[in-house]
C-alpha cells in the first residue's frame, strides 16, 4: 500500500514508541506496528480510528450489560468495531425470560437500531453466559468458564449493586467479592490484555477533593469478605455504621472496596479504572446531536412540535417523531431506568416533587453515558497498547471543566416541562430547591403530603384505589437517599482524563469524543426531558399541545383555588378580627378615591 499523505505527527510519534504485544505477535515490532497503521489508513487520505481498530477480532467479556450503561457500551462498540470476534456477556435470566430472549429483547430495541445498519449478524456477535454475580462462585458452568479464560482479550467490569439501600452484605458480595473473582479469573486468562473496572466518582465522597488515586479503607476488603461469610445478619446490619463511617450508604462504601481489591490484583494484572460520576442520559450517540448550540438552543422542540402537527395523517406521530429526529438532526436523551435524576425529574415532571432539599450553589455534576462509554473504550484501548506501569484511574465528571449547579439545572428542568409536558399531571410543575430543613418540611408538608392525602381521600370516596400517599412514601425514601448528593460538592482532578485526550488522534476524538467542555446544559436538560418522555414514560410526542393545555388548566385551578382559599381565609378574618375589618374598609376606601380620582381625569381630558 502506498501513502498518499504523510503520516501525521502521532501516527509517526506513536511508530516511534514500543509497540503492544498484542499487535505483534510474530513479527518484528517496527514492521508490525507498521502495517498496522497503514491498514488504519484509508485511501482517501482519512485516518480510521485508532480505538475501533484496536477492538477488531477480540474477545470481549462484559459484566452489567443488561445495565443503562453496559447496553451503551455493547452498543457503541458494535456500531464502531463491527468486526470484533466476540461479546460475552456475563448475564442472568429476569422477569421469567431465559438469557436468550432477554439479549433478543435489548437487541431489538431501539438503542440497537443504528447498529443493525453496521452490524446486521450483531446477534452472533453476542454470547450470552450464565453468571449470578450474587454467588460466590458466580455460578458460571465449567464449560463456559473454559472458553472465558482460554479467548477473553478485554474485560468490561460493569456490573454492580447500585442501590443505596442495599444490605451490606449483598452490596460486598456483589461490589467486592465479585470482584475479586473476577480478577482471579482474569489472572488465568493467557490472552488477557486488559481489564477495565467501572467504579463511581463517589466512591470517595466523604473526601472534598478527590483525586485520581485508590484511598486505602480503614479495614482491609480481605477481612470484610471473609466476616461477611461468618456473621449474621443482625450483627452485619449493626456494625454497618460503624463500617461505612461518614458515607452515606453501603453502594459507596462497597465501591471503594472494590477498588481497594482491583488494586491489590493491579501487580499481575493490566488494569484501569473509571469513576464517573452522576451517569445521565445520552448526550450526542446514538441519535444525532441537535444542530442548534446557543442562542438557537430550544429550537428543536418548537421544530417538532411544528413538524409533528403538521404531519400528514398517515404517519404516526412517533414515525414522524422519529424522521423529525433524524431529518432535523434533533437528539434524544436515551434512557432507560429511573437512578440518578431520571426518577426525580419524572416525579417533578408530573407535578409530585415540590420541593427538594438542595444547595442550589452545589455542583451537579451529571455525565452523559455516552461520554462515560467513550472514554471507557478509550481507556481500554491506551491501557491495552500503552501498557501503563501502574493502575491508572480516570475521573469521568463533568464539574472542573463545564460546570453547572443544581440551581441552574432545577430552573432548566423546570423550563424545559414548559416545552415538553408530561402527560397526565397529578399537580402543575412547580419544584423548587430549599436549603432550609425546616421551609424544607414546611413545603414537604404542605405541597407533598397535604394533595396527596386529599386526592386519596377523593379516590376512596369515589370507592376507587388510593395511591398517592404510598408513592409520596416511596418518593420520600427517594429524597433520604439522593439529598445526600446534592447538598454537597466535591472536586475531582482530571490530569489522567485529560492527558488521555491528548493522546487520541483527532479521528478518535471525534469518535470516542468525552470532551464534556462541548456539552451545552441547555440542549442537554431539554433533550434529557425530552428522551424521558419518550423512552421511560413511553409518552407520544403528538400528545404535546394536549398536555400544553391540560397544563394551562391546572394553571387556572391553581389560581382558582389560590384566590377562593385567599377570600374564605379573608372574610374568616373580618368576621373575627376589627384590625382585619379596619385594613379592609381602608383598601376598599383606597380603591373607590383612586377609580373617582382616574375617572374625573379622564373626563377633564376628554
Ligand atoms: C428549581 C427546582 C427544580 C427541581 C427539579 C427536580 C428534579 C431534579 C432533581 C435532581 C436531583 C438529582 C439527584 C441525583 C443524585 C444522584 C446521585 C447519584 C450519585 C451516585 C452515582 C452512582 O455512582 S450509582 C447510580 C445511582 N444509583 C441510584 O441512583 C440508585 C438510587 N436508588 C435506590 O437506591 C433505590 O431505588 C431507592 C431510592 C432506595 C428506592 O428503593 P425502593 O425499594 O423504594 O424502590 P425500588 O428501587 O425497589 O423500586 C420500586 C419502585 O419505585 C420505582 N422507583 C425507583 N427509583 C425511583 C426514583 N428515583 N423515582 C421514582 N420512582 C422510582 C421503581 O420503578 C419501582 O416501581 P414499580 O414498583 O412500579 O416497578
Ligand atoms: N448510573 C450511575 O449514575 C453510575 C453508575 N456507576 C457504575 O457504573 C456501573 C454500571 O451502572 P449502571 O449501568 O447505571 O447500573 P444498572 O443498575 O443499570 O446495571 C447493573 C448491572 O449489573 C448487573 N447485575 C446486578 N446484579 C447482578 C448479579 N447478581 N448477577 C449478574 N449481574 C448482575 C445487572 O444485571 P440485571 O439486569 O440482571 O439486574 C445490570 O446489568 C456500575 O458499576 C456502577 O457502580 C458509576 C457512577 C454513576
Amino acid at each position: 500500500m502506498r501513502l498518499t499523505q504523510p503520516l501525521p505527527s502521532f501516527l509517526a510519534s506513536s511508530l516511534a514508541h514500543e509497540q503492544p504485544q498484542c499487535l505483534l505477535r510474530g513479527t518484528s515490532p517496527v514492521a508490525s506496528g507498521m502495517n498496522f497503521f497503514l491498514e488504519l489508513w484509508k485511501t482517501k487520505g482519512r485516518i480510521m480510528s485508532m480505538i475501533a481498530a484496536y477492538y477488531k477480532n477480540k474477545s470481549i467479556l462484559i459484566t452489567g450489560a443488561t445495565g443503562f450503561m453496559g447496553k451503551v457500551l455493547m452498543e457503541k462498540l458494535l456500531r464502531t468495531s463491527p468486526d470484533l470476534k466476540v461479546i460475552y456477556i456475563l448475564m442472568r435470566p429476569k422477569a421469567g425470560q431465559t438469557l436468550p430472549q432477554r439479549m433478543l429483547q435489548i437487541l431489538s430495541s431501539k438503542l440497537f437500531e443504528k447498529v443493525k445498519e453496521v452490524c446486521p449478524n450483531m446477534h452472533e456477535k453476542i454470547r450470552p453466559i450464565y453468571a449470578d454475580l450474587g454467588q460466590s462462585d458466580l455460578a458460571i458452568s465449567k464449560e463456559d468458564m473454559q472458553e472465558l479464560l482460554s479467548c477473553t482479550n478485554i474485560i468490561f467490569h460493569c456490573a454492580a449493586t447500585v442501590r443505596f439501600d442495599e444490605p451490606l452484605r449483598h452490596a460486598v458480595q456483589l461490589n467486592v467479592t465479585a470482584t475479586q473473582q473476577l480478577l482471579l479469573m482474569a489472572s488465568q486468562m493467557p490472552k488477557l490484555e486488559v481489564f477495565v473496572h467501572i467504579s463511581t466518582a463517589f466512591s470517595n465522597c466523604n473526601l472534598k477533593h478527590i483525586d485520581e488515586v485508590i484511598y486505602p479503607c480503614q479495614v482491609e476488603p480481605k477481612k470484610i469478605i471473609d466476616s461477611m461469610q461468618w456473621l449474621d445478619d443482625a450483627i452485619v446490619d449493626e456494625i454497618t455504621p460503624k463500617l461505612i463511617g461518614d458515607r452515606p450508604n453501603t453502594y459507596t462504601y462497597t465501591k471503594a472496596l472494590g477498588e481497594v481489591v482491583v488494586q491489590q490484583e493491579s501487580e499481575n494484572l493490566n488494569i484501569a479504572i473509571i469513576r464517573p460520576s452522576i451517569v445521565g442520559a445520552t448526550w450526542q450517540e446514538p441519535f444525532p446531536v441537535s444542530p442548534a448550540p446557543g442562542p438557537q438552543a430550544g429550537l428543536h422542540v418548537d421544530l417538532l412540535l411544528a413538524q409533528t402537527s403538521s404531519c400528514p395523517s398517515s404517519f404516526s406521530s412517533h414515525e414522524m417523531l422519529d424522521k423529525g429526529v433524524l431529518l432535523a438532526g434533533v437528539s434524544l436523551g436515551w434512557v432507560d431506568n429511573l437512578n440518578g435524576p431520571s426518577g426525580l425529574i419524572i416525579a417533578a415532571g408530573k407535578g409530585l416533587l415540590r420541593s427538594v432539599k438542595a444547595a442550589p450553589m452545589a455542583v451537579a455534576d451529571l455525565i452523559p453515558v455516552d461520554t462515560v462509554v467513550n472514554l471507557t473504550l478509550a481507556v481500554g484501548w491506551y491501557t491495552a497498547v500503552h501498557r501503563p506501569q501502574s493502575t491508572l484511574i480516570y475521573h469521568c465528571t463533568s464539574g472542573n471543566l463545564n460546570p453547572c449547579n443544581w440551581g441552574k439545572m432545577g430552573l432548566q428542568i423546570m423550563a424545559s416541562f414548559e416545552k415538553i409536558p408530561y402527560e397526565k399531571p397529578f399537580r402543575r410543575p412547580n419544584a423548587d430547591f430549599t436549603t432550609n430543613t425546616f421551609t424544607n418540611q414546611y413545603w414537604k408538608a404542605v405541597s407533598h403530603w397535604a394533595p396527596a392525602i386529599m386526592y386519596d381521600l377523593y379516590l376512596q370516596l369515589t370507592g376507587r384505589k388510593p395511591r398517592f400517599t404510598k408513592l409520596m412514601n416511596r418518593l420520600s425514601k427517594t429524597l433520604s437517599m439522593l439529598e445526600y448528593f446534592v447538598n454537597h460538592s466535591w472536586e475531582w482532578s482530571t490530569s489522567n482524563t485529560d492527558m488521555l485526550m491528548l493522546e487520541l488522534s483527532p479521528e478518535d476524538q471525534r469518535v470516542f469524543n468525552f470532551d464534556i467542555r462541548q456539552l451545552n446544559w441547555l440542549d442537554y436538560i431539554e433533550n434529557y426531558v425530552l428522551g424521558i418522555k419518550k423512552y421511560l414514560l413511553k409518552e407520544d410526542m403528538s400528545g404535546i399541545p394536549k398536555a400544553r393545555q391540560q397544563l394551562k388548566k391546572l394553571r387556572n385551578i391553581h389560581y382558582f383555588f389560590n384566590t377562593a382559599l385567599f377570600l374564605i381565609t379573608w372574610r374568616l378574618l373580618i368576621a373575627r378580627s376589627q384590625m382585619a375589618r379596619n385594613v379592609w374598609l381602608f383598601i376598599v376606601s383606597f380603591c373607590y378615591k383612586f377609580l373617582s380620582y382616574f375617572r374625573a381625569s379622564s373626563t377633564l381630558k376628554a
